[in-house]
């Protein structure tokens, strides 16, 4: 059985004039134990998808599921069932690391002591820091405190919305880790982020703008989908590089990609014909390479189509 299904789920805000249609009829299904990523810009709708799938929110059409109970009508029971650590920070700042998780538990009706081994892992690393307030922590040690906090129930299926946001890059790879161990132990994760490069953690991923749902793959399959040449081009002049790439008739689309630039290309594009091109408007050390696309080329490909 699924553990998450989405059926065509609508959301609006405003009235009349104001209405602002967040969520466009979004269907989409994760499986037992699966780490499903929703990928979006600000704004795409991924808080309102997941705020619509804890329960906290009432779609305007469409249903949904969640271990096979009804987001409207059982939502009460999701509740038991759902961990769901907001994109905001969610914690007490005036309480204590051990206050927090013990308010926590007790919401849900459990202690520390009896999940302790399902958080250990994580929860250990802040544990030293145990009488400090929340409000004091760094950003990665309140990362991990409100993973605890969303954990301590034990739920079969955990809501994470954009819990690398503004997380520096070591903390965001060690988070991801700790979401691989949890996978292990058989919880669902969804996880919704804006940095197109955590894709490829994912089992599989959903690709979301302006609330409709572009593509719903494996990250491999999402990089086989691509289907057109690639280029990556280097030069002294970075800047007017990407202009003259741009203008060049062969080239599709163009843009900065760490060290390079990388070019979309049309059919029956001619390498040579490019490095002349660029040679006769002044570059100078022109590197051109035919490369395989990355997650990230995939995502823009869709996007801008
Ligand atoms: N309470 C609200 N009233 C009016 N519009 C809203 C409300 N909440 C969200 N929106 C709008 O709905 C759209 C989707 O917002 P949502 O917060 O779900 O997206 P998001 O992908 O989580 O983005 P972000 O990371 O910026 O929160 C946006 O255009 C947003 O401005």
């Amino acid at each position: 059985m699924p553990s998450v299904v989405a059926e065509n789920i609508v959301k609006k805000y405003g009235k009349k004039k104001d209405i602002v249609e967040a969520l466009h009829g979004i269907s989409f299904q994760a499986e037992e134990g699966e780490l499903f990523g929703i990928i979006g810009p600000d704004g795409a709708g991924k808080t309102s998808l997941f705020r619509i799938l804890t329960t906290l929110l009432l779609p305007d059409g469409g249903s949904a599921t969640v271990d096979g109970l009804d987001v409207v009508k059982d939502f009460k029971a999701i509740r038991n069932r759902v961990g769901y650590m907001p994109g905001r920070f969610s914690l007490y700042q005036d309480l204590t690391v051990a206050e927090n998780m013990e308010f926590f538990a007790t919401i849900f009706n459990t202690s520390i002591e009896e999940n302790y081994d399902l958080v250990k892992e994580i929860y250990s690393q802040i544990e030293p820091f145990k009488d400090r307030r929340a409000g004091k922590l760094s950003g990665g040690m309140k990362q991990k405190l409100a993973l605890s906090c969303a954990l301590i129930h034990r739920p079969s299926v955990l809501f994470l919305d954009e819990p690398t946001t503004g997380v520096d890059a070591v903390s965001r790879k060690e988070f991801w880790e700790m979401l691989r161990k949890l996978k292990q132990q058989g919880i669902t994760i969804l996880v919704s982020t804006p940095y197109m490069d955590e894709a490829s953690m994912c089992d599989r991923v959903a690709l979301l703008q302006n609330g409709k749902l572009l593509s719903v793959n494996t990250p491999a399959g999402v990089r086989a989908s691509f289907g057109k040449p690639l280029l990556a081009v280097r030069g002294t002049d970075m800047l007017l590089l990407l202009t003259h790439l741009k203008q060049f008739d062969s080239i599709a689309d163009a843009y900065p990609f760490g060290e390079y630039h990388h070019a979309v290309m049309r059919t029956g594009y001619d390498i040579e014909q490019l490095r002349n091109y660029l040679q006769q408007q002044g570059h100078k050390e022109i590197e051109i390479q035919t490369i395989e696309p990355d997650i990230e080329d995939c995502f823009m490909d869709l996007m801008k189509n």
